[in-house]
């Protein structure tokens, strides 16, 4: 059925003098997977790579996470042409580094803007939804199959119920660290999740995010089939802080990472954190993103523990570029990144040093 509510609701009707709403019908996540599903195999790797991110994340396996790539993907065929360099290095440096691929195909925008594949895959303003969601899933398979751990913000709960399982690591972003919903959402998934610390630069914020995911909640959803459903989820314990800086300035220094492990430490949670070493750590300058991991590193040598992962904004060559005029090749539609040679020169000398 594709009824409007406003025509199934008709005795309200009288309320809203203008349609404000139009619906659509999209496949639901079940006859998504259906048609593209994750071989045996794949599952496997992915349940090992998860297992693999949380014994980082608990301090039982002394690498660094190291999640890297696109602000977001917009063009599949240079996703996967970044994917293989990061696969090739991955073989390199895995004794020291895992490397997670940054996968973004939702973007939260601070008033509107491009919304990522997922919502608009031909860039062109025209929210094809159904082509987004595949072509999403499709690009995240692929991915995965070249030997890759997946990481991705999950910004809408609905889309999350036909991307999760491709997943290894999640983020709620800095502008839904406070969201009931997103705590509910990530409170029923079973991989690692790491909250951002708000825009404003509150630690709390994920602090509070960070309980509320790992206590078990009943909320409004759908199973799936698509099918309004009520959800119970059992509490999701592998959840950790991401320092991304804030309205008054970068949060990743020694004295920032003291103050970060009390406020986890006193709530009785993992002091372990990733640090995003692009968004407000950088000023946004893909440029700064090296002298912010090279502080990581120092700080790691003195002994700071705490830093569990880092994560960068990494694409195959720099900058970033607009939507409206002829698209480059492997560049940036959101916020600027390091070219590709930058970043495997950057890991080589994390995992040398
Ligand atoms: O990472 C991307 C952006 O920082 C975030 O999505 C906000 O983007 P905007 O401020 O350009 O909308
Ligand atoms: C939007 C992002 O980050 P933040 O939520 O920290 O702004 C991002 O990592 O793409």
């Amino acid at each position: 059925m594709n009824a409007s509510l406003a025509a199934v609701r008709n005795d309200l009707e009288t309320c809203t003098e203008i349609q404000t709403r139009h619906a659509r019908p999209l496949p639901s996540p079940a006859t998504l997977i259906e048609s593209l599903p994750i071989a045996p195999g794949l599952g496997e790797q992915i349940r090992r790579h998860r297992a693999q991110v949380r014994a980082i994340l608990n301090g039982d396996d002394d690498r660094l996470l190291v999640i890297t790539g696109p602000c977001s993907l917009h063009d599949p065929q240079a996703a996967l042409d970044y994917g293989r360099r990061l696969a090739a290095l991955a073989d390199q440096v895995g004794d020291r580094l895992l490397l997670v691929m940054r996968a973004y195909v939702e973007k939260p925008r601070t008033t509107v803007g491009w919304k990522g594949l997922l919502h608009d895959p031909h860039l062109d303003g025209s929210d094809d939804l159904a082509e987004g969601l595949r072509v999403s899933r499709r690009v995240l398979i692929d991915l995965a199959e070249l030997g890759l751990p997946l990481a991705t913000e999950l910004l809408s709960p609905l889309a999350a119920n036909y991307l999760e399982d491709t997943l290894s690591w999640a983020a709620v972003g800095a502008r839904t660290t406070e969201s009931q919903t997103h705590r509910e959402m990530i409170s029923g998934l079973g991989m690692p999740v790491g909250f951002k610390n708000g825009t404003d630069g509150e630690l709390a914020t994920a602090r509070d995010a960070m309980q509320a995911a790992a206590h078990p909640h009943t909320h409004l959803g759908v199973d799936a089939n698509g099918q309004a459903a009520l959800i119970r989820t059992a509490g999701n314990p592998d959840t950790h802080l991401v320092l991304r800086g804030g309205r008054t300035g970068p949060n990743f220094d020694d004295e920032h990472m003291r103050s970060a492990r009390w406020v986890l430490e006193s709530a009785g949670l993992n002091p372990r954190l990733i640090v995003d070493c692009s968004h407000a750590n950088s000023g946004k300058d893909p440029a700064r993103q090296r002298g912010v991991l090279n502080d990581l590193i120092a700080q790691r040598r003195d002994g700071e523990n705490a830093i569990a992962g880092v994560m960068l904004e990494s694409n195959i060559n720099a900058g970033n570029q607009s939507l409206q005029a002829e698209l480059q090749y492997g560049v940036s539609v959101t916020d600027a990144c390091m070219g590709w040679a930058d970043t495997r020169q950057a890991l080589q000398d994390l995992a040398n040093g």
